[in-house]
């Protein structure tokens, strides 16, 4: 079969960044999706840097770093709770303390963290709310439709409000719970960042797929934009057609967010 469909980026090449922003990925014991998210990194002319759950220097690595994404998989195999061990490991100690903790920082450490990075982050308590057994206890695997809600956030500045976009979805633990009065609060301060369209995948409250912490520099949700970077690999969004690239557009906001700070981008 041949395709018209303009490939791009180079598995073979070395990568020359193309901006001075340095975006680490961490992996743990379990990680799925680093070299998906290094490379959605790449793509966008930023230098992605491997990074270790285990470094004992870690507060030391960030230092040297713009912004960091926790990507999906199975940490520690999801053993007691998705993400419950994880977040002992060194370096997330040094990335609650970067971020700014719970409340964050506007200039603290960006931090994305997606599907088994967000079950992560709730379960580090440095965004609200935890994940549970997807409702129908299946594990589901889909191009899901989100709604971009909040684009005043250090990793959805190059979307619209209210956009619409398509991005893979794949997981057990999907149903975001959190109770009425943070629920409430999540609402009432704008951090409900991504909703589910067209149907609630896992009985997530108030159909939330993804949210942000106070200062909207730490960002979480469940379906996985790392997956929707490259025209022939992402959702199919054209009949047959793998066109969607909506997934990019979080990687390149977090270095319009930079270039703001007026630093690396
Ligand atoms: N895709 C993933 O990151 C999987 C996340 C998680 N371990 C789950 O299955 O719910």
């Amino acid at each position: 079969m041949t395709t018209d469909l303009p490939l791009i980026g180079d598995y073979s090449t070395p990568q020359t960044p193309l901006s001075g922003a340095r975006i680490g990925v961490v992996t743990f014991p379990g990680t799925l999706d680093d070299v998906d998210a290094l490379r959605a990194v790449r793509l966008t002319g930023a230098e992605a840097v491997s990074l270790w759950h285990a470094d004992d220097d870690a507060a030391a690595t960030l230092a040297g770093l713009d912004a960091v994404v926790i990507p999906g998989g199975f940490s520690y195999g999801d053993y007691l709770r998705a993400g419950a061990i994880s977040r002992f490991a060194p370096m997330m100690t040094a990335i609650a303390e970067a971020a700014g903790g719970p409340e964050g920082s506007a200039d603290g450490l960006p931090v994305l963290g997606i599907c088994n990075g967000f079950q992560i982050l709730t379960e580090s308590h440095l965004l609200p709310g935890s994940m549970i057994k997807n409702d129908h206890l299946h594990f589901i695997c889909r191009d899901q439709q989100l709604r971009v809600e909040n684009t005043d956030t250090a990793w959805t500045r190059d979307f619209e409000q209210g956009q619409t976009i398509t991005v893979p979805l794949k997981n057990q633990d999907g149903q975001y719970v959190a109770d009425e009065a943070t629920l409430d609060r999540l609402e009432g301060e704008g951090r409900v960042v991504f909703r589910y369209v067209g149907w609630n995948p896992n009985g997530s409250r108030r159909d939330i797929a993804g949210i942000a912490n106070p200062a909207g520099n730490v960002v979480g949700l469940m379906p996985h934009p790392e997956h929707a970077i490259e025209v022939g690999f992402g959702p199919d969004t054209e009949h047959g057609v793998r066109t969607g690239t909506d997934g990019l557009s979080f990687f390149t906001s977090v270095l319009t967010t930079l270039a703001s700070r007026g630093g690396a981008a």
